[in-house]
């Protein structure tokens, strides 16, 4: 895969906080339709990387490409134009409680669409959103009648309402049972394969890495360790890699 074609490209990225070092000389490329699992321990920098990454924090040095562009370059306005591109499934859901499944649906519409655009389509994205995570049934209820499972689908519908080229997914089985866990995996590949879309997932879930990921980062000691399909991971002797497996 050329650099150019890539959808994300981190080059030499490092970070440190003080005399916390958190990434080395890190790189890796996310390519077209590809869904890319980073693993690492708790506090290896994969919250980091994804800020970086979504220009939240300013590396101290390395450069990043997302959908083509240097982030480093961008104003503010160029920014908020490519954050409609890059949709985010967080750990929290963050839905708004006050408001129904409909009105947290629209809301991404109010700062990306004009209003014109929401007149005409907004019914309609949020029908195929939410069909798309099977739960059209929703739409008038309110965040606290749906359980975690639902909320997280809810979610990943606000998500997808903008039809974003690349989603970045933070976590996204943590808290929920083994089957409500599975599902959601299943419905990341539905997502992958409906929309062709790229995909980050930060993930400690073998399950969810199994059922999700095209290849796996190994974000080890600041660097991209490894980077291979989850089985030759599996089947890789180093000791590093093998803590996660054995
Ligand atoms: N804004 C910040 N200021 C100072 N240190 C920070 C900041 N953000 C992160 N760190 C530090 O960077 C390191 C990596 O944190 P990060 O949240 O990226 O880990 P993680 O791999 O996402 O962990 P987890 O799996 O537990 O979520 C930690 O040592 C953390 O304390």
């Amino acid at each position: 895969m050329n650099k150019e074609a890539a959808i994300i490209t981190v080059d030499h990225l490092s970070k440190a906080f003080g005399s916390n070092v958190v990434l080395t000389d890190f790189s890796m490329e996310l390519n077209p339709g590809e869904n890319l699992v980073i693993l690492g321990k708790s506090g290896s920098g994969k919250s980091v990387l994804i800020k970086c990454i979504i220009n939240l924090i300013a590396p101290d040095q390395g450069k990043i490409r997302v959908l083509g562009k240097d982030i480093s370059e961008l104003d503010q306005e160029e920014m908020d134009k490519l954050r409609a591109d890059i949709g985010f499934l967080f750990q929290s859901n963050a839905l708004y409680d006050s408001m129904t499944v409909r009105q947290n649906l629209e809301f991404p519409l109010r700062r990306h669409w004009t209003e014109e655009e929401r007149e005409k389509n907004a019914k309609n994205a949020v029908t195929e959103a939410l069909e798309d995570v099977g739960l059209a049934h929703t739409l008038n209820m309110m965040p606290s009648e749906l359980s975690g499972g639902m909320r997280k689908r809810v979610a990943l519908a606000r998500t997808l309402i903008l039809k974003p080229k690349v989603i970045l997914y933070d976590e996204p089985t943590t808290g929920l049972d083994p089957i409500t866990a599975r599902e959601i995996s299943n419905l990341i590949v539905k997502i992958q394969k409906k929309y062709q879309t790229a995909s980050i997932i930060i993930s400690h879930d073998m399950n969810c890495i199994r059922i999700t990921s095209n290849r796996v980062i190994m974000l080890i000691e600041g660097k991209n360790y490894a980077s291979d399909t989850l089985e030759n991971l599996k089947q890789n002797p180093d000791p590093k890699i093998r803590e996660f497996f054995d």
